[in-house]
């Protein structure tokens, strides 16, 4: 099997040999005792799901067939370092790179290899037009001039079919956008636009019709011809798909039954007691022995043939050689940065939904808050009933800030997730990068959001303290709690459950604001849980500036000073307050980057 680039033996057409299809330095990757089980626990019995599995690619197409469930997408995820012991699953693999054996899991390692999964995790608010501008902008070496990633974009476009929809957005739950087989198109340009040199890709054709599938083989056949190894798993092919595959593995029950070049599939077929009928589609018949034939009885004609050893060679490490150039390679952390928050504020113009909801939602708790605390900061003071309304309207304003903020964070954030995990994997930015952008957005959508709130709230309730420290405090509780939405969001896996996580850490806050019950009588051993729950210090912040001042007569002084202690709100603290709200929200906001780090490298 050829394994360099030098190795390539078929003719190139001179007008392949530039854009997508570029020359390019092939990779080898062989693998062996590849075994996937999931251990037995309880009543459930150990489940083998790979058994033994050895292979190779190098610059060719290499097609992974084989029944429903017979281990095409495991194995395919083990090699590309997506599956990883957890749990009951346990994953063993000998991996060769190049020669060099390697840890698939690696984030470095997985960086070599384009990978296009079977679901599609791209951004809905862009275009494919966008999306592969993006992925080469990124991904290819810095030397590319904007021109050349704009022809190699159009160029991809062509190939795979997307001219007449290249400008439309990609869309999906939130926005109607192109076509599910265009949507697989894009994600395979994404990934064949940077010229990689290892390409996986998982059930590539599926939901695509026949010229479509036709028109994308042939895409990847093109890729392989330019030096590439081009692995991926398939279905039933129709036959003028299956003849322009180099190589096939034959997947039946987590093992290897054929493995080798396509036109000896069937004399190998033949001399084990299986000869193709007349007439036959090769991939159906090999597809209805494996299916049918007993596994004893195909083990006796000499199916599943041992495995061979991934030969330990002295190849050079591919490893080291692409760590050197790293430096070269890709656009610094401000270009990221920068189209990163392009990407974003393309999203908040498209997907009105975004932004609208966020101040819809607001903008109407707001005007329903406001009515029922209408205008009592005109109050009588001397009242201390009335005092209390507005350190109960206070109080509200600041929980309207702490939710309106931390939901629709962590709502959009796990949908947003899956495309940041596939682009961090796949080298388009680095975390930080990707932080700092979401930081940004957050800071603007935030206080787009802050504004609203304290402005309706402020004349609505008729507030007396100074205008701009209102706000001020309401954005930063607000800027605390997305932190806090980010810390959830980044570690717990199920977006349903991390909706669910949110109340369990906001709503203890309130009990801890002053307003249901004094701090001071929360018993000792639980009061100290208010040094660390921020809306306790925003409470205290907007009752000194709306109480610590002069109300008007000795009694209204006397009832602000009692709401304030009533509050636990000290004007000698003021800057405790503040140091402990914009602390908070560092920690949380670092926490968050370490957790999406780690969930990011995994
Ligand atoms: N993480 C996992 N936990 C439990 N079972 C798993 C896991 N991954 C794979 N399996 C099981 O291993 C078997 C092989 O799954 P896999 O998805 O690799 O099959 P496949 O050949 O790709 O199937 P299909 O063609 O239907 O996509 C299936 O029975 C599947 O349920």
């Amino acid at each position: 099997m050829d394994t360099g680039s030098t190795a390539v033996n078929k003719i190139l057409d001179k007008n392949e040999m530039s854009g997508p299809f570029q020359s390019r330095q092939g990779k080898s990757l062989k693998w062996s005792n590849v075994n996937m089980t999931l251990v037995a626990k309880g009543k459930s019995p150990e489940k083998k799901i790979l058994q033994n599995v050895w292979g190779e690619a190098g610059n060719e197409t290499t097609a992974i067939m084989g029944p429903s469930g017979s281990g095409k997408t495991s194995l395919l995820n083990v090699l590309s370092g997506r599956a990883r012991n957890l749990g009951r699953l346990k994953v063993t693999a000998d991996v060769k790179l190049d020669g060099k054996s390697v840890n698939p899991t690696d984030v470095s390692v997985r960086q070599h290899i384009a990978f296009v999964e079977q679901d599609d995790t791209l951004c809905i608010s862009a275009t494919p037009r966008e999306a592969i501008f993006f992925s080469a902008k990124l991904r290819l070496p810095k030397s590319y001039m904007d021109e050349q990633l704009h022809t190699l974009t159009d160029r991809m476009l062509t190939e795979l079919g997307l001219q007449g929809c290249a400008d439309t957005i990609i869309g999906g739950t939130l926005a109607k956008g192109i076509s599910g087989g265009e949507r697989k198109r894009t994600s395979v340009g994404v990934e064949l636009v940077t010229q990689p040199s290892i390409v996986f890709l998982d059930e590539p054709t599926s939901g695509l019709d026949s010229f479509s599938a036709l028109q994308l083989v042939q895409v990847l056949d093109k890729v392989a011809r330019a030096g590439a190894s081009v692995l991926f798993t398939i279905h039933q092919p129709q036959s003028d798909i299956f003849d322009m595959f180099d190589r096939m593995i034959l997947m039946n029950k987590g093992q290897v039954m054929y493995q080798g070049d396509v036109e000896n599939m069937t004399d190998y077929f033949e001399s084990r007691g299986h000869p193709l009928p007349p007439k036959y589609n090769p991939a159906d018949y090999v597809m209805i022995v494996a299916q049918t034939i007993p596994e004893k009885e195909l083990k006796e004609a000499g199916f599943f043939s041992e495995r061979k050893e991934a030969d330990s060679s002295s190849e050079r490490s591919v490893l080291e050689y692409d760590t050197k150039n790293e430096h070269n390679r890709h656009v610094g952390a401000w270009i990221q940065v920068k189209y990163l928050v392009q990407r974003d504020f393309q999203s908040l113009v498209r997907v009105k939904t975004i932004l609208g909801a966020r101040l819809a939602l607001t903008g109407f708790m707001t005007v329903l808050t406001g009515f029922i605390f209408w205008q009592v900061g005109d109050g009588n003071l001397e009242d201390l009933v009335e005092v209390q309304s507005i350190f109960g309207g206070l109080v509200t304003a600041c929980m309207l800030a702490m939710f309106g903020s931390a939901m629709p964070t962590l709502i959009v954030f796990p949908e947003e997730r899956p495309v940041f995990l596939r682009e961090y994997a796949t080298n388009h930015y680095s975390v930080v990068s990707y932080f700092l952008s979401r930081l940004l957005l957050e800071a603007i959508l935030t206080a787009i959001q802050m504004v609203v709130l304290a402005i309706l709230s402020y004349f609505m309730m008729a507030l007396s303290l100074d205008f701009g420290l209102y706000f001020i405090t309401l954005y930063t509780l607000a800027m605390s709690s997305t932190a806090l939405a980010m810390v959830i969001g980044s570690t717990v896996e199920d977006p349903k459950i991390a909706v669910e996580f949110l109340p369990i850490t906001l709503v203890p806050q309130i009990m801890f604001a002053g307003f249901f019950i004094a701090p001071d009588l929360i018993p000792v051993w639980l009061r100290w849980l208010q040094y660390i729950m921020p809306l306790s210090y925003a409470v205290n912040l907007v009752m000194d500036y709306e109480f610590n001042q002069d109300c008007g007569s000795e009694q209204a002084n006397t009832n602000c000073q009692n709401i304030l202690d009533i509050a636990g709100s000290d004007s000698d603290d003021i800057w405790w307050y503040w140091l402990a709200l914009v602390a908070i929200f560092v920690v949380l906001r670092s926490v968050a980057l370490v957790c999406l780090k780690r969930k990011a490298e995994k």
